[in-house]
């Protein structure tokens, strides 16, 4: 199972994590974010793949930071179209989609397809396009029957290990692509804690 660290926004931090290797890491370019990622991360490295969140960004503004960052992937965590999500990826960068999920959310009436998105990202349905810190019930994820990959995600903890254990077992876990963290293993915004990380990504890795 992957792992992959969201909401980096501090050089040094950012480096220290990267010791852990984790697949991805994510940095978030809505300007709104007490994530927000205004200056540009150096010298990662090149395994690690970088992830740049947008909300309802200009597909020209997403191209520039995908150049200027170098950038591996794009998760588009706003209202972006399944027309949108293609344009973007005919550019040859990996889409990550979000689905915000609530108790009422149905998955037939998903419209990506695989000609748009890459991944899907599960998460939480909150007052923020994300960040809210709040799971969801995984199990809803027994109704996921399309074959595009998932990265599950949404106020994920170490306390929810024993859950999440428990979750990724089960058949709702048969797309799960990665698992992905970010307001639960932080000592302030932005900035990261090592040891809690570790802990957790010794866990997913007896699993992998
Ligand atoms: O973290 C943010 O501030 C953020 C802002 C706008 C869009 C996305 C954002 N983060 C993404 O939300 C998920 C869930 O975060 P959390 O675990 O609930 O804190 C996170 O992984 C980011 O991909």
């Amino acid at each position: 199972m992957k792992l992959k660290i969201c909401g980096m926004n501090n050089q040094e931090n950012t480096l220290s994590i990267s010791e852990l290797q984790p697949d991805f890491l994510g940095f978030i370019f809505w300007k709104d974010s007490i994530r927000f990622c205004e200056e540009i991360i150096e010298n990662i490295p090149d395994d690690i793949l970088k992830v740049g969140i947008f909300v309802d960004a200009d597909y020209n503004d997403i191209v520039d930071k995908v150049i200027a960052h170098k950038l591996n992937l794009v998760q588009l965590h706003g209202n972006e179209s399944p027309d949108f999500c293609t344009e973007i990826r005919k550019t040859n960068i990996k889409v990550i989609k979000s689905i915000k999920i609530d108790n009422e959310l149905n998955f037939n009436e998903l419209n990506y397809n695989k000609d748009c998105v890459d991944y899907f990202i599960f998460d939480t349905k909150g007052e923020l396009p994300g960040g809210n810190g709040t799971t969801f019930e995984w199990e809803i994820l027994n109704d996921y029957n399309e074959d595009i990959p998932f990265f599950l995600s949404g106020g994920i903890s170490l306390n929810d290990w024993p859950k999440l254990e428990k979750f990724l077992q089960s058949k709702a876990a048969k797309n799960c692509f990665a698992i992905d963290i970010n307001s639960q293993f932080e000592e302030e915004p932005g900035i990261k804690n090592k040891q809690k990380i570790k802990e957790f990504q010794e866990k997913l890795n007896q699993m992998r």
